[in-house]
């Protein structure tokens, strides 16, 4: 099990990440959402030490990380703004890889190159974007580290490559029980992929979503009522997702059957579930405030 306890960075008197805290196992899909710039990234490189933590630590199996380096080997991590990989070839990437992953599967690594027709004489930064993404999740996963951390791995992805990756992660997870910590923007692709979610907010862990309970606990409603008022228990218990002439989309976080009642009871014209996505969380999760003001 790996234990991020009180993890803390400040860089430049600024609080990026504050007194993060979570447990992850082997064999989880967690997923770590959060807005732009609120410090997925710098958790990933705290974690992996590069970033030098200002307070708290990270064990695996109650190793520290910064006590027993050797440990870092079972965490792997390609940061996709700083790295080394560019001026190499892709076929000489497993020569450094094996160095550090002493389990690395050099054979599988060949053959996934060939299967995505990567070309392994290639250099590692002549590739677009994209095809830079493919390599790196194939490295996480040819480096056969049990906990894998991947930062944004379908940005730039087309959508067979994005639906190729998660059913290779789904397989890992299900053959080898190995851990995935995914941060995405793309909540569509962690949307039945991760059992469970992390949100940050203003540097710090504000949720920990197990998303079944989630999903069991809140529901997602059509509804357009009779007059042009909103009704008040709408408004106190849910976050507005869209609005359409009368037609309202909203979110009840927290959905039991007497506010079912108390919504029959206001007799709408319309009122119908829709699927619950994990953008509707988010988006429900982040705004600063119901949605309701906006109409007024
Ligand atoms: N080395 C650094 N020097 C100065 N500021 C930094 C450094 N690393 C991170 N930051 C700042 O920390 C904040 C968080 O950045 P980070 O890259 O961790 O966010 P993120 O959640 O990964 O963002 P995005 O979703 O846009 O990739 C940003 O304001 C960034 O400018």
């Amino acid at each position: 099990m790996l234990h991020v306890k009180d993890l803390s960075k400040t860089i430049e008197h600024r609080d990026i990440i504050t007194g993060i805290d979570f447990q992850w196992h082997p064999g989880e899909i967690v997923g770590l959402v959060g807005r732009n710039g609120v410090g997925k990234t710098t958790l990933f490189r705290t974690m992996t030490n590069q970033y030098v933590a200002d307070k708290g630590t990270v064990t695996i199996d109650e190793h520290d990380l910064k006590q027993e380096p050797a440990y870092q080997r079972q965490l792997f991590f390609i940061d996709t703004q700083y790295n080394f990989l560019g001026n190499y070839r892709l076929a000489e990437l497993p020569d450094f890889y094996r160095l550090v992953y002493a389990d690395f599967d050099a054979d599988r690594y060949r053959d996934l190159l060939q299967r995505f027709n990567l070309t392994a004489s290639d250099q590692y930064r002549q590739l677009s974007k994209g095809m830079r993404a493919l390599v790196n999740v194939i490295l996480a996963l040819t480096s056969n580290a049990p906990y894998i951390l991947l930062d944004e791995p379908f940005d730039g992805l087309d959508v067979i490559v994005r639906e190729n990756i998660a059913t290779m992660v789904i397989d890992e997870v299900a053959d080898q029980q190995k851990g995935f910590l995914i941060s995405s923007h793309d909540l569509n692709e962690l949307d039945g992929l991760s059992d469970r979610v992390l949100l940050l907010k203003a540097s710090r862990l504000v949720h920990d979503y197990n998303l079944e309970d989630v999903r069991a606990q809140a529901k997602k409603l059509q509804l357009v009522f009779a007059g042009k008022e909103i009704p008040a228990i709408v408004k106190k218990h849910s976050r507005l997702i869209r609005v359409s002439g009368r037609v309202l989309v909203v979110v009840f976080p927290d959905y039991t059957p007497e506010l079912a009642e108390q919504l029959q009871a206001l007799d709408p014209v319309l009122m119908e579930e829709l699927p619950l996505t994990l953008e509707d969380l988010f988006r429900a999760n982040l705004s600063q405030t119901a949605g309701y003001q906006l109409m007024q």
